[in-house]
């Protein structure tokens, strides 16, 4: 009865975070959520004053269908990073990264303590490392995820468009997400 109560909740998870392979109507976000570069290498290139605000950096267990992407047992602790990507003080992104201890090792044990370096530098100077597609998905203000990048803000919009996808190195796995702030608009 157990396994089947949880199937059921798994499915449910499933159904309730629908992620898309398109983000329709996404209008002013569009270029933005596409792009398939280093997004810190893009921002770096527009933003005055572009800095990595770490938020929260601890042992966290992933959500169900974060753990499913990462082939890794929901009860399992990963390393949860989530930091704001910001252009002075205007935060443009919310990026939100589970990082299973297994994956830290080898070239990826240093993202153990990026502290305010930025996750991307050490994942696009890797050519062996590949990234699945992106997945986007428009958040609603009772998500989790929407409340988690909302936090910080003290305006808050009514929908935000986040995009995911996992980095592979080897057997090792990485989920990144992403959750484009208004802020961004003004790059
Ligand atoms: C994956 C990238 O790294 C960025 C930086 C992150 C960080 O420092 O935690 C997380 C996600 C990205 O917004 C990128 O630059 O594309």
């Amino acid at each position: 009865m157990k396994i089947q109560l949880q199937l059921q909740k798994a499915s449910h998870q499933g159904r309730r975070s629908q992620w898309l392979k398109n983000p329709i109507n996404s209008g002013v976000y569009r270029n933005w959520l596409i792009d398939k570069g280093s997004l810190t290498l893009r921002l770096q290139l527009r933003a005055k004053d572009f800095k990595v605000k770490p938020l929260k950096v601890e042992n966290a267990k992933p959500q169900i269908d974060e753990a499913s992407l990462l082939g890794v047992a929901q009860h399992q602790l990963a390393l949860l990073r989530e930091v704001q990507l910001i252009d002075g003080a205007t935060p443009l992104v919310f990026a939100h990264s589970i990082l299973p201890h297994r994956s830290l090792s080898g070239a990826w044990l240093g993202l153990r303590r990026l502290g305010n370096k930025p996750l991307g530098a050490t994942l696009f100077s890797n050519p062996k490392v590949k990234r699945t597609p992106l997945m986007f998905k428009k958040l609603a203000c009772h998500q989790p995820l929407y409340q988690r990048a909302t936090a910080h803000l003290e305006i808050k919009p009514i929908t935000l468009w986040a995009r995911r996808s996992v980095f592979i190195l080897g057997n090792a796995q990485i989920l990144v997400t992403e959750v484009f702030l208004p802020g961004i608009l003004a790059l």
